[in-house]
């Protein structure tokens, strides 16, 4: 099957209602002056922000469609249509080879869903295979290693010094003791300062990708071969005092308790490999960025065994015409462009556009999986084709009853990106299905605003111009409206 369906399929639709009837789009768009620059300008900033991105030029000329001042003349749906040719682009682009030729289906959805899926995975896969140079990410710190750990490696004199000063032996042996000690002294001096060099996963810079070269594998091994030989030296040491001339009580445990500091005290706190030694990281360096280039997402380049453990939830708040969708969608391009499989899931509630796709009021579309409930999502998907997914993108999350319950297992164990977008709150301002819900388990939040249909000005709430009181109520423009918190009090007058 043909890639190119899937991008195909994301183009603008020029049928597509904002509602149900599609004579209304030019209509309601004519009463709406566009754009407000602060409001969008802003809602980009956040989001700019918010994915830690600097834009490619695909994501400017996105950006610009929506917020600048010449494209405010321009029409929505030209706007859709440069999004469109980004996600086409980011599409084809993924994998040369794969991205032509789908052979085997992996879910009982829609042709659409396979085609779409498919060819995210495998792309994906592919770079994620050959990223197998890289080192987890900052998210991978060690909770046992802690800041004053990191200090602790630039103070290794105090720590060495202490236990020395309590050697307490008679006169004839300090000139022997006291070389072997100035010894492990100089080994461990020499391990501290490679120490030294090295960065702790505290110190790794967020938006950087790590990896671990052949250079800092090499300094690894050499810091285990000085700490194991000087230490095995010295307990070679105290053996021999024991075999040729039996110490003095006092003597024996004053050098078994100086090892046996020596040993504690060390910079390091696990000298020893075993297998509970944390890994030690440091700090990415230019070279790695090379080696891993960098994105605006630092997951991206993480092999595949990283991560599973590096689940992230992100969510996008606001009213309706917020530009919710709009950002989710971005997000998921970038995803699709750093080569990470994703998904994009909405509820079959909202059937406005059909089910296939995820729609945007500016009419840019994207294939979807639409099911009633998300934990049905990984069946209908395929285990296998779900384990290989990086990214979730959930659009009206507000319709979802399990959507805590998903967001912790998708993120918490399966190790995957979960981006949320949907309503906070209803029509009457009150919290909307579980949306307010996942919050605590997110990474980010961030609250989008529209622009209010009546004054212009920031709208944060969504107004019903209807009677009907039920919460659940699909509709687009017909029905409600953007409004700032005065005009809603007002009631929309
Ligand atoms: N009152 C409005 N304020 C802001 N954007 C509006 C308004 N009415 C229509 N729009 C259009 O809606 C787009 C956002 O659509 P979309 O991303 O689907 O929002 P959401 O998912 O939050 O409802 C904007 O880019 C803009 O073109
Ligand atoms: C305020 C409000 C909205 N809805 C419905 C209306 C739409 O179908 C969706 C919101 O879509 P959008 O992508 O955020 O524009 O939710 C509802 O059912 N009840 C409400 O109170």
């Amino acid at each position: 099957m043909a890639l190119t369906a899937a991008p195909k399929s994301m183009a603008p639709d020029a049928t597509l209602p904002d509602a149900e009837n599609e004579d209304n789009i030019p209509c309601e768009y004519e009463k709406i002056e566009f754009p407000d620059l602060k409001v969008v300008n802003e809602n980009q900033m956040m989001i700019s922000e918010y994915y830690g991105m600097q834009c490619t030029s695909m994501e400017t000329q996105c950006s610009e469609s929506l917020i600048t001042p010449e494209n405010g003349n321009c029409s929505n749906e030209e706007a859709g249509v440069r999004l469109v040719e980004s996600f086409s682009s980011a599409v084809t682009s993924l994998d040369p080879t794969s991205s032509h030729k789908i052979d085997t289906p992996v879910s009982n959805g829609s042709t659409t869903e396979s085609t779409y899926v498919l060819s995210a995975i495998s792309s994906s896969t592919s770079q994620a295979l050959s990223a197998t140079v890289s080192s987890p990410s900052p998210e991978h710190k060690s909770p046992q290693v802690t800041e004053g750990e990191a200090d602790s490696s630039a103070q290794p004199k105090d720590t060495i010094m202490k236990p020395i000063i309590n050697i307490n032996v008679e006169p004839e042996q300090t000139v022997v003791q006291q070389d072997i000690v100035d010894m492990y002294m100089k080994s461990m001096q020499q391990f501290t300062e490679s120490l030294a060099n090295m960065k702790l996963p505290m110190d790794v810079d967020d938006d950087s990708t790590t990896a671990q070269t052949d250079e800092t594998n090499e300094r690894m091994q050499i810091i285990k071969r000085t700490s194991y030989s000087s230490l095995l030296f010295l307990f070679c040491f105290c053996f021999a005092k024991f075999e040729t001339a039996p110490p003095s009580k006092s003597y024996s445990s004053t050098l078994l308790s100086t090892f046996l500091r020596l040993a504690i005290r060390s910079p390091t706190p696990f000298p020893f490999s075993s297998p509970f030694s944390p890994p030690i990281r440091r700090r990415s360096t230019p070279m790695d960025r090379r080696i891993v280039p960098p994105s605006s997402d630092a997951h991206v380049s993480l092999p595949m065994e990283s991560r599973s453990m590096s689940g992230e939830i992100h969510v996008i708040l606001g009213p309706m015409f917020a530009g919710k969708t709009t950002a989710l969608l971005r997000r998921i391009q970038i995803e699709m462009n750093n080569g990470r499989s994703v998904a994009m899931i909405k509820s079959d509630k909202d059937h406005r556009y059909g089910l296939d796709s995820v729609v945007t009021h500016d009419g840019v579309k994207m294939p979807c999986f639409a099911v009633s409930e998300l934990l049905s999502f990984r069946d209908k998907l395929g285990a296998e084709a779900y384990t290989k997914l990086d990214v979730i993108g959930i659009d009206e999350a507000q319709f979802f009853e399990d959507l805590y319950d998903f967001c912790c297992n998708a993120a918490d164990c399966d190790g995957k990106t979960v981006v949320v977008a949907g309503l906070d709150g209803d029509y009457l301002r009150k919290r909307f299905g579980s949306v307010l819900d996942v919050v605590p388990l997110a990474d980010s939040v961030m609250k989008l605003t529209a622009r209010c249909e009546i004054c212009g000005r920031r709208a944060s709430f969504t107004l019903r111009k209807t009677n009907e009181t039920q919460t659940e109520l699909i509709g687009g423009a017909d029905v409600y409206m953007p409004v700032c918190r005065q005009h809603y009090v007002d009631g929309g007058c």
